[in-house]
């Protein structure tokens, strides 16, 4: 089964592709640039996203939309991590945590798949902002963020062992958990 993933982050669709292929799904990415508005959750994000694609696109498709929310900076970067990323990056997030002893952060993904239908599935992962940047895998804030029962970024894991714990890999299997269900 091949199921079209709008994107333009490569590095999702690598870790998608990873976790789905084995699965039988394949996953084919469609860079179709789609607004994503200032609201305050990922989920209202995801939904104004594919009210937005539904009727310009017409095979079943997923996005998704994912932010790191630090718990000192009361969430912040949250739902606005991309235009936060581009500006002041991982020196800029570690320079905002300098001297700050609460370093718990959680990654949170929201996947938005339409087949007619909205159906929506949600991965979390806890962890810790580390002091400095380590790891050349992954993307984004990888190199700054290591989840809780580890010692190490997710930068410095593979592909593999990301999805088997991160965010993403929840709402992934939470996702294909229901295609098997549903597309019976
Ligand atoms: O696993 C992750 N590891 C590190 N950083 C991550 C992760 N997941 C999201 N992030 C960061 C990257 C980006 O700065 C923002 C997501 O923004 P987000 O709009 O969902 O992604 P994006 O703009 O890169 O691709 P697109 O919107 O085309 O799907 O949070
Ligand atoms: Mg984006």
């Amino acid at each position: 089964m091949k199921i079209f993933f709008i994107t333009s982050n490569p590095g999702k669709v690598k870790e998608a592709s990873s976790l789905l292929k084995p699965l039988g799904i394949e996953v084919e990415q469609l860079k179709f640039p789609y607004p994503e508005i200032q609201a305050d959750s990922l989920e209202e994000v995801v939904e104004f996203g594919i009210r937005w694609l539904k009727d310009k696109v017409s095979k079943p498709f997923f996005i998704e939309d994912s932010g790191l929310f630090i718990e000192a900076l009361e969430g912040f970067p949250g739902v606005y991590s991309a235009y936060v990323y581009r500006t002041i990056g991982l020196d800029g997030i570690l320079k905002l945590m300098e001297g700050i002893e609460n370093r718990r952060a959680y990654f949170k993904s929201v996947i938005g798949y339409y087949d007619g239908k909205v159906h929506i599935f949600v991965g979390k992962v806890y962890g810790k902002i580390s002091h400095e940047k380590k790891g050349t895998q992954g993307f984004g804030y990888d190199p700054i963020f290591v989840p809780d029962g580890y010692d190490k970024t997710f930068a410095e894991m593979t592909t593999e062992e990301k999805n088997a714990i991160s965010h993403r890999g929840k709402a992934l299997k939470e996702f294909h958990r229901w295609l098997k269900e549903n597309l019976k």
